[in-house]
């Protein structure tokens, strides 16, 4: 095979994300269940006749160098030199993105591991799930989420993972219009550091008790990201009003849960003009599992 195309690379919401705590090199050690959602940006990959890898359209705000699917590519290819002696052939990508950049949605380390699962595939490498996770990390915090593949309770920096039931809702998100950069909102001297550990068991018995998962918990950065970044507490006002509003990692989307697609359409058509908005269900797992029929889970 040498092709693999119209590859989706979905969006996450974080249904609650706390900050239990700090490790020595000042990262922030986190608490939340991440889920994915079916908004998704699309990768196009190609082989090449050389060794390069290349990325064929402009991304805005991001150079080519600095992709992060470039670079967990270029990863991935000095694994498998390492594994088998020659480097594998180059790969040419193709970008389309829909999911906002600084939106919480994930994006980026979506898009890395998309690229990784392909790439594995269309090379053969042969990596396991796990061996890709410890490849994508040092990237991205959330892309060993992606490529764990199904809504999962995370803690540590991301690296730690365990599958918990997701909830099957329909989300409302709201993109308020600006671009959260994640180190302001970790370096800000007054974000709660300190939230008592929960466990596993405390999430999901939650679920069962009020089948509403953004009962559990909060966001520890929504707080700083409010005061930083006034369009995301205008955005929480505003959808709060129709249910519990909440913002997805370090914003600066916010979103809201419905159980029914038509719930979701009512609010959608209330948003003001000035926003971008959006309904979008959850997804039991990742589509490309389906697509390159990957049983590890
Ligand atoms: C908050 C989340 O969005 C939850 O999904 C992610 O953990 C953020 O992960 P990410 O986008 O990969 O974050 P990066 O862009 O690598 O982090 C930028 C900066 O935020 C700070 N940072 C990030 C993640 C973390 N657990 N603790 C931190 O203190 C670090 O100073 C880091 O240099
Ligand atoms: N393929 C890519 N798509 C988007 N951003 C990328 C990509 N590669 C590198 N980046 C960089 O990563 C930054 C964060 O983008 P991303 O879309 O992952 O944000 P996010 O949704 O806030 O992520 P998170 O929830 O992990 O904080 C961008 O501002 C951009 O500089």
């Amino acid at each position: 095979m040498r092709s693999l195309h119209h590859c989706p690379a979905p969006a996450k919401l974080n249904l609650f994300l706390h900050v239990v705590g700090r490790r020595a090199d000042g990262y922030h050690l986190l608490q939340s269940v991440f889920q994915l959602i079916d908004r998704s940006d699309t990768l196009h990959f190609d082989l090449r006749d050389d060794e390069r890898i290349v990325r064929t359209n402009e991304v805005p705000g991001v150079p080519e160098e600095q992709d992060l699917i470039v670079r967990a590519l270029r990863l991935l290819q000095a694994q498998y030199r390492r594994r088998h002696g020659r480097l594998p052939p180059g790969i040419e990508v193709t970008v389309e993105k829909i999911l906002p950049m600084g939106g919480g949605l994930g994006g980026g380390s979506s898009d890395a591991a998309t690229a990784l699962m392909a790439a594995n595939h269309l090379w053969q490498a042969g990596l396991t799930q796990q061996e890709l996770m410890d490849v994508g990390l040092p990237l991205g915090a959330d892309i060993p989420f992606f490529l764990f593949g199904q809504a999962a309770f995370v803690e540590g920096v991301g690296e730690a993972l365990q599958p918990v039931p997701g909830p099957d809702c329909w989300y409302v998100v709201v993109e308020p219009g600006v671009s959260v950069p994640t180190p302001a909102i970790f370096s800000a001297p007054d974000l709660t550091r300190d939230t008592r550990p929960v466990t596993i068991a405390d999430f999901s018995s939650s679920l069962a008790v009020s089948g509403r998962q953004l009962s559990f918990g909060k966001n520890d950065l929504q707080d700083v990201a409010e005061r930083l970044f006034p369009p995301v507490a205008e955005a929480v006002a505003w959808l709060g009003s129709y249910g519990e509003a909440r913002m997805t990692g370090s914003g600066a989307c916010v979103f809201c849960a419905f159980s029914g697609e038509r719930d979701a359409d009512q609010v959608l058509a209330q948003v003001p003009g000035k926003w971008k908005a959006w309904k979008a269900q959850s997804l039991g797992s990742h589509p490309m599992k389906s697509l390159l029929q990957i049983n590890e889970l």
